[in-house]
């Protein structure tokens, strides 16, 4: 086993006596063992070079994972795609043109996926010049919009038919509606909209002998965060083990007493993965907040590239040692601290596209050697996830 996959084993603040690295003696946590199992089948399917496979992940995609979004015209679609990954304010999607043909946006992110934004008013199905095939063949998502502020049984009905036309085909494609500006809504009507689009679309689907189709529901605005919610929800079905990833986080939140951890795509906002304590709206906002404030102050500062010279004279005596064994954090500049009344957050950087995010408990701010010592062993297990995952 690789020392870096060793290195999962995290100190718990309980037990200050566990402060160097080195073999775990008590029992290992259930994130250390599903990952070193993940690392062993990785090795064994290296040898072999074939897939060994105890539990088959979704069937593995050729291309970049497709996200589809489609609906009416004017049910958002665009604002949706510009405000998540083109960080237009809000207000700005007032001047938006109707789209006329398939936008096509290859993201650059940890996954690398495209979002196809499709114009309202062509109808796939009816089109023979469109090759479902090409289009559906290698999907990750086909994301729904119905506008919530208009009279939404036309799009319910489109939806309807769409979702029996793919369950034939493609019974596995995740079909995820977003019941869209529920800004201004209060939260009685939003439910209730909720509840009377689920049932229209469960009851045309069981009509026709569909009981359990992959239908999801989200309430969305571009106006809050809610939006970049239900997008990390949509990313983290894609993502293969997603399970391992939780249970890293969770095991350092235990371990260094987080009350909340979230592993971010910087660049979208979207969390691919938290710990096992219940997700709320308030502490997601003020960690993707955080991540703004840090773009911002490195955008006003820049980032800070050692010259060789000062490397130099910071690696030689009385030191000696190589930067990267004298600190925590390789990129000690993106782990900053910094204090929200009486509690810490900490980011830090996981690799271009990726950030790690958490908010701290009050009393673990005076163990910070030991927190910024778990979090660069849970980054490092993290960065392993990655490589091993990574469609080969
Ligand atoms: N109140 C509110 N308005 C929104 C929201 N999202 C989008 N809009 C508005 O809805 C209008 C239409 O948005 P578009 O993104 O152009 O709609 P579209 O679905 O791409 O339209 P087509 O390109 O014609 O298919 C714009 O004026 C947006 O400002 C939202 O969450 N809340």
């Amino acid at each position: 086993m690789s020392s870096r996959l060793r290195g999962i084993d995290v100190f718990d603040l309980e037990d200050t006596q566990e402060e160097t690295y080195g073999e775990q003696s008590g029992p290992a946590s259930p994130a250390r063992h599903a990952l070193t199992r993940l690392y062993e089948q990785d090795q064994r399917q290296r040898k072999n070079g074939s897939r060994v496979s105890e539990q088959p992940p979704d069937p593995p995609t050729k291309g970049k994972p497709r996200l589809l979004l489609m609906g009416q015209r004017r049910s958002g679609k665009s604002s949706i795609a510009s405000v998540v990954f083109h960080k237009l304010p809000p207000s700005e999607t007032l001047y938006l043109e109707s789209t006329a043909r398939i936008q096509k946006d290859t993201m650059p992110s940890f996954m690398d996926f495209q979002v196809w934004d499709f114009p309202g008013q062509i109808d796939i199905f009816d089109n023979p010049t469109f090759d479902i095939d090409a289009m559906f063949g290698e999907i990750g998502a086909l994301i729904w919009v119905i506008d919530a502020q208009d009279d939404y049984l036309e799009a319910v009905a489109r939806l309807n038919v769409t979702i029996l036309n793919l369950q034939r085909t493609y019974p596995n494609i995740k079909i995820e509606v977003f019941i869209h500006k529920v800004d201004g809504l209060s939260d009685d009507y939003k439910l209730d909209i909720q509840r009377d689009i689920t049932i229209r679309i469960q009851d045309e689907l069981s009509d026709h002998g569909f009981e359990n189709a992959p239908v999801t529901f989200h309430l969305t605005s571009i106006y809050n965060h809610s939006i970049f919610e239900a997008f990390s929800k949509v990313i983290q079905k894609l993502i293969p083990r997603l399970g391992i990833l939780e249970a890293m986080l969770t095991n350092l939140c235990r371990t260094c007493r987080f009350e909340k951890a979230y592993l971010f795509d910087v660049l979208s906002k979207i969390y691919i993965a938290t710990d096992s304590e219940p997700a709320d709206m308030a502490s997601y906002e003020i960690c993707s907040d955080y991540i703004d404030v840090i773009i911002d102050v490195t955008e006003v500062y820049g980032s800070w590239p050692r010259t060789q010279r000062y490397k130099d004279s910071l690696e030689g005596p009385p030191w000696n040692q190589k930067i990267e064994d004298q600190v925590a954090s390789v990129s000690a500049e993106s782990c900053m601290v910094l204090s929200d009344g009486n509690k810490p957050i900490i980011l830090r950087e996981v690799d271009k596209y990726l950030a790690l995010v958490a908010i701290m408990k009050e009393d673990s701010y005076d163990k910070m050697p030991l927190v910024n010592m778990n979090v660069e062993v849970v980054v490092q297990g993290l960065k392993e996830f990655f490589e091993i995952t990574k469609p080969k």
